[in-house]
Order: structure tokens, then C-alpha cells, then sequence
């Protein structure tokens, strides 16, 4: 095995409990609230009378499966049921700077996915048994969709793709999921 400037891993076994995203064994587990959202929610009068909530918005549990070239980390996200000024609870998204693939598998719950190319947006319906293709070139956004249930999904994506959540503060996603009524729409990402 040459070429590689850093030898990958050797294989091993990663068991993950869908209901609870516990992750053996455990790498990096990241919290994001109200405080880590900041500039994405369309109310910001609403998002600053809440920044010091403790309120979890979403949480991640990664598998210790470094983010470096060549090898494929893995992560479970649950996203709480919630909404701010009616804007569905999502992760923040990002561009990977480095234009590569990721899938996710729909887990527990039902969410979406939003995915933006900076001219065109597109909406995947997720729940258990969905895998949301996501490819090189889109941002991406997670959103809870229920009212009342987490909503989970495992990632997969390649260790040298990157995180660029600038692009979407400078771009924005092309869309919003705000709640109507027991259903949710997409409406213009300035709307
Ligand atoms: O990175 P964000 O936009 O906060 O979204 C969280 C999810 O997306 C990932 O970055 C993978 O795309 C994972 O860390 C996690 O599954
Ligand atoms: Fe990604």
C-alpha cells in the first residue's frame, strides 16, 4: 500500500444504535444551539431573543474515522422537533470546498434534505430507508420535519471534502421549510 501520505486505517467494526445515534466506538460528538445558528434563521429578531437558549438543536456523534484524504467518516445527526418563527429546526449546511459526494440514510423521524448549487435548489423527502444522494457541488441542509419527533440520519461522506459554512451565509440555500399547518412548504430563501 504506496501513494498514500497518510496510511489509512485498518479495517474495523462500528455498531450504532439508530434509536439513540450512540455511535462504539465513539469519536468526536458535537452540540449546536441556538448560539451556533447565528445569521441562518430568517427572524433574526427571533434568533436573538433565544441565542442563550440551551435548547439542543441538533447534535452529531461521529465514528472516530478522521476527516482526512482517502478515508469515508461517518456521522449520526439528530435534529430536535422544533421551529423558529415557523422555520423547521435544520443543521446549519455547508459546501464541501473540496466539490465531493456524500450520501445520508434516513435512521428515525422525517426530515429532509435541501440542497442548493447557488442558481437551483432541490428538496429530498427523508425518513428510515432513504438514502439522500448529495452530489459534488450542492450545499447541503438538514431539517426536521415532524412537530413532535427527532428526526435522524447517518453520513457518510470523504474525509477530504471539507466543511465551507461561509458559502452559505454568502449564498444562502435557495429555500426555507416553514411549517403550514400539520405540513411544512419551501418557500424563497428571502421570503
Ligand atoms: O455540518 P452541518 O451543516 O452542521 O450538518 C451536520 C451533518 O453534516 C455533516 O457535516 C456531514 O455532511 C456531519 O457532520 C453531520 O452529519
Ligand atoms: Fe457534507
Amino acid at each position: 500500500m504506496s501513494g498514500y501520505a497518510t496510511p489509512p486505517l485498518r479495517p474495523f467494526q462500528i455498531t450504532f444504535d439508530a434509536a439513540t445515534a450512540v455511535v462504539d466506538p465513539a469519536g468526536p460528538v458535537l452540540t449546536r444551539r441556538m448560539a451556533d445558528l447565528e445569521g441562518l434563521f430568517r427572524d433574526q429578531r427571533a434568533w436573538q431573543e433565544l441565542r442563550g437558549s440551551e435548547k439542543v438543536v441538533y447534535s452529531v456523534h461521529s465514528s472516530p474515522v478522521p476527516e482526512t484524504p482517502r478515508e469515508l467518516p461517518q456521522s449520526i445527526t439528530t435534529i430536535s422537533p422544533g421551529e423558529l418563527s415557523g422555520e423547521l429546526f435544520m443543521t446549519k449546511g455547508h459546501q464541501h470546498p473540496d466539490p465531493q459526494g456524500e450520501i445520508y440514510l434516513g435512521l428515525t423521524g422525517t426530515g429532509g434534505l435541501l440542497l442548493f448549487d447557488g442558481a437551483e435548489h432541490a428538496w429530498l423527502d427523508m425518513s428510515p430507508g432513504t438514502i439522500g444522494y448529495i452530489p459534488p457541488g450542492w450545499a447541503h441542509r438538514s431539517v426536521n420535519v415532524s412537530a413532535d419527533e427527532p428526526y435522524r440520519f447517518l453520513a457518510v461522506y470523504p474525509g477530504s471534502a471539507g466543511h465551507d459554512y461561509q458559502w452559505v451565509l454568502d449564498h444562502g440555500m435557495g429555500a426555507r421549510a416553514v411549517r403550514l399547518g400539520d405540513a411544512f412548504e419551501l418557500v424563497p430563501y428571502g421570503g
